[in-house]
């Protein structure tokens, strides 16, 4: 089954979430293996290595490393990332341009954008790929799905997918600490308001996700006439505030992301 052996680049946060996503998935520990000279350790059964393996081919090189770090990495894997290797990037920006120049002999590249959900399974993800053929593309999917949802996105909408669901968990934290504080602000216990905002957020985004009817309606569903629920949204609603705010913060977002991509296509020429 592909991939036999994987091999990551840097295990953050990020690839952290992932490589706990797929051993969750049931995919046997032995099959991967971590080149991080800072992780202090590796899950049980994953080989941890301080140095890049010399002599061995992986069926796959996943790059976990910030974006600005390519450069400092990618020279080092040109013997690893030969023609029976495909490269997998999670960096943000960085296009599948950028990383042909680097790794011109791969069999294939894929692009990933995911989010930290992928530990739990319930990552969406963005997915583009280069140079791979309908079947291997049929087991990139396969190969993602114990992480959550893939879905081909075209490479130039990237960016936006990283704003919205790459970022996007940071921006509902940050929801769910208002809802909290807020409640805290009026009266609650402010665990007692955060336990409440959490079981809050987790089943309206449970009912809103297997729901045949959108946010709005639920919404309408949630508000009594000349009731509470209401009189909160006139509030929230006013003007169109809550809308522009998150317009503007997947924005600048973005236009990071747009940023970091163009920097390493200067840093390739
Ligand atoms: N954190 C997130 O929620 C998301 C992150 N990403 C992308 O994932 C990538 C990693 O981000 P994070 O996991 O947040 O960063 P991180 O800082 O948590 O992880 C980076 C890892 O790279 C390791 N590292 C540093 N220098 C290295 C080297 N020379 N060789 C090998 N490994 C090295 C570090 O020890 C660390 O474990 C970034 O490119 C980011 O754009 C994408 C989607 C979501
Ligand atoms: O903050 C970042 O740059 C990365 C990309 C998406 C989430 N974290």
């Amino acid at each position: 089954m592909w991939p036999a052996n994987v091999l990551f680049i840097g295990c953050g946060n990020m690839g952290g979430a992932m490589l706990a996503g797929w051993l969750r998935g049931g995919v046997a520990a032995e099959r991967f293996t971590v080149y991080d000279p800072f992780l202090e350790a590796a899950p049980e059964g994953v080989e941890l290595l301080r140095e890049l393996p010399e002599g061995r081919v992986f069926d796959l090189l996943i790059l976990g490393v910030k974006p600005q770090m390519l450069d400092g990495v990618a020279g080092a894997l040109t013997a690893l990332a030969g023609r029976d290797t495909v490269v997998l990037s999670m960096l943000a920006g960085v296009e599948m341009a950028s990383l042909s120049l680097r790794f011109p002999d791969a069999r294939g590249l894929v692009r990933v954008m995911p989010n930290l959900s992928a530990a739990l399974g319930k990552s969406p993800m963005g997915v583009a790929a280069m140079g791979l053929d309908h079947e291997a593309r049929e087991c990139v999917m396969a190969w993602l799905a114990p992480l959550g949802a893939p879905e081909w996105v075209d490479e130039s909408l990237f960016d936006a997918v990283t704003a919205l669901a790459g970022s996007g968990p940071a921006y509902v934290y940050r929801f769910i600490d208002a809802l909290a504080q807020g409640g805290a602000a009026l009266g609650l216990d402010p665990e007692q308001s955060l336990r409440l905002a959490l079981a809050t957020v987790d089943g309206a985004a449970a009912l809103a996700s297997g729901s045949d009817v959108g946010p709005g309606e639920l919404a309408r569903r949630v508000s009594s006439p000349g009731g509470s629920t209401l009189a909160g949204l006139s509030v929230l609603d006013a003007g169109d505030a809550l809308g522009a705010l998150v317009l503007g913060t997947l924005t600048a977002a973005r236009d990071r992301n747009v940023e970091l991509g163009a920097m390493a296509r200067a840093a390739g020429k």
